[in-house]
C-alpha cells in the first residue's frame, strides 16, 4: 500500500492527556461507589478545520499522511417517543485516529452513528464536523457534509440487482461528475485495497458475507472520506475474517489518515484495534478515552464489559437487579485483564496516531495489569517498541 511517510510513534497527543489524575493503583481495592459519569471529554480542538472540498487537508506533523477530521459531540440527547436512548453525550472523536464504540445491545450505538451523519436528528445537542453543526445544517449543506463521511452499514447495504463494480461506483456516479474511465480507475483501486480484485461482475448474492463487508467498505472509500463510520463490520464474520478486516482498518488508517469510528461487539477487536475506546451504557456514555485508560479502568461497567464478565452492573436485559449488584459489591474487585499490544500496520510501519505501549499508563501512574503488552511470541512490546519502530518507520 501507498508511500506516505509517517513516524510519530510516541506519547499520547496533547489533548488526550486529560484523563483522571490517578496514582499507582491497588487492584484489589474497589472504587468508592458506582461512578455515575454520563459523559467524557477528550476534546482536542474546536471542531477542526473547515473541510469543505477544495481546502487542503492538514497532515500529521512530520509525516506525509493526511489527517482526517475530528467529530466533536456536545450534550447530545436522543429519544423515540418516551424512550430515551441516551442523553448528555459529550466527547471528541480525535482526528485521524481509530476509535471504537461499544455497549450492550440496544444502547443506541447505531442510532448514535446515524445522528453523526444527520440520518437522524437528536432532541438536543451538537455534532461539530469540519466547521458545521450537523443537526443544524440545511438540507443542501447536509448533503455536502455527507461527502466527508464514508459509512459502512452492518450488512454492507449493497444493491442486490447491481454487480459489485456498480455498487462501489454508485457514490461516484451520484455525487461527482467524473467520467467512466476515471470512475473505473478509482473503483478498481479501492477493490484492490480491500482485496476484491476480480470480483467486479459478481452480484451481492454470489459473494460471501465477508466479501459483502469489504465491498461495502470499498464503496465507503471511493469519495476519499475524511471520516469512516463502520457499524458492526465484524458481525457474522468468523474470527479469521474478523482478523483480516481489523488488519484492513489499520492499514487503511495508516494509508489515508482518515478518522475511524467503529461500532463493534467484538471484545477481541476492541482490545487490539483502536487508539480510543468508548462504552455506552445506562443511557449515556460511561467512558471514552485512550485504549490503555479504558482497558485498565476499574469502573465496574467498563471493567465488566471489556473483560466479558458476568460480575458487574450489566445484566442479560441491560441492567442487573440492584440487589445482585449490591451482593457482588462485597466480592473483591476483579482485576482488568492484560492489555495486549496494539495491532501494527501489515507493512510494519507506525501509524501516526499510534502511541508507545504503556505511555498513557506511565503518564498517569497506573500500574499495567499483569501480563500486559506481551505478544504471542512472548515479546514485551514496551521494551521492543523503540527498536522495532526505528527499523520500520518510513522515511518522510
Ligand atoms: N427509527 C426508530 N424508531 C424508533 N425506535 C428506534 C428507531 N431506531 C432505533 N430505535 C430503538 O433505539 C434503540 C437502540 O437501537 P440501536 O439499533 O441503536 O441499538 P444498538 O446499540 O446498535 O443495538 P445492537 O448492538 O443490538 O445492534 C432500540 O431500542 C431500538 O428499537
Amino acid at each position: 500500500m501507498g508511500t506516505g511517510a509517517r513516524s510519530r510513534g510516541g506519547e499520547a497527543p496533547a489533548g488526550m492527556r486529560n484523563g483522571p489524575g490517578r496514582t499507582g493503583r491497588d487492584w484489589t481495592r474497589r472504587p468508592m461507589g458506582l461512578p455515575a459519569a454520563r459523559s467524557a471529554s477528550y476534546s482536542r480542538g474546536d471542531g477542526g478545520p473547515d473541510v469543505r472540498r477544495g481546502s487542503p487537508r492538514p497532515r500529521f506533523p512530520g509525516t506525509g499522511v493526511p489527517m482526517g477530521v475530528e467529530i466533536r459531540v456536545e450534550g447530545l440527547r436522543k429519544s423515540f417517543g418516551r424512550q430515551v436512548i441516551w442523553e448528555d453525550v459529550s466527547f471528541t472523536v480525535p482526528a485521524g485516529e481509530i476509535s471504537a464504540l461499544l455497549g450492550p445491545s440496544g444502547t443506541g450505538k447505531s442510532v448514535f452513528l446515524k445522528n453523526l451523519v444527520g440520518l437522524l436528528r437528536p432532541d438536543r445537542g451538537h455534532v461539530y464536523v469540519g466547521g458545521g453543526d450537523v443537526p443544524r445544517l440545511a438540507e443542501n449543506r447536509l448533503y455536502e457534509m455527507r461527502r466527508h463521511f464514508g459509512v459502512l452499514f452492518q450488512d454492507g447495504a449493497l444493491f442486490g440487482s447491481m454487480n459489485v463494480f456498480d455498487n462501489i461506483a454508485f457514490p461516484l456516479r451520484e455525487h461527482t461528475r467524473k467520467g467512466e474511465s476515471e470512475i473505473r480507475r478509482i473503483v478498481l483501486e479501492k477493490m484492490d485495497m480491500v482485496g476484491l480484485a476480480g470480483s467486479e461482475h459478481k452480484l451481492p448474492g454470489e459473494i460471501s458475507g465477508g466479501m459483502k463487508k469489504r465491498a461495502g467498505l470499498a464503496r465507503a472509500l471511493v469519495l476519499d472520506p475524511d471520516i469512516i463510520l463502520a457499524d458492526e463490520p465484524d458481525s457474522g464474520l468468523d474470527p479469521v475474517r474478523t482478523a483480516y478486516l481489523n488488519q484492513l482498518f489499520v492499514d487503511l488508517n495508516a494509508e489515508m489518515g482518515a478518522t475511524f469510528l467503529i461500532v463493534t461487539h467484538d471484545i477481541g477487536t476492541a482490545r487490539v484495534l483502536p487508539d480510543n475506546l468508548g462504552l455506552l451504557f445506562r443511557r449515556g456514555l460511561v467512558m471514552f478515552g485512550p485504549r490503555e485508560m479504558v482497558l485498565s479502568s476499574t469502573h465496574p461497567a467498563v471493567n465488566q464489559f471489556f473483560n466479558a464478565r458476568r460480575e458487574g452492573p450489566i445484566g442479560m436485559a441491560e441492567e442487573k437487579d440492584l440487589a445482585d449488584v449490591a451482593n457482588e459489591a462485597q466480592a473483591p474487585l476483579a482485576m482488568p485483564g492484560p492489555i495486549p499490544p496494539q495491532l501494527m500496520p501489515s507493512d510494519g510501519s507506525v501509524r501516526p496516531s499510534m502511541r508507545r505501549p504503556g505511555a498513557w499508563l506511565r503518564e498517569h501512574g497506573v500500574t499495567p495489569p499483569p501480563g500486559s503488552f506481551i505478544d504471542g511470541q512472548g515479546n514485551d512490546w514496551r521494551a521492543e517498541w523503540e527498536e522495532l519502530t526505528a527499523a520500520r518507520r518510513r522515511p518522510e
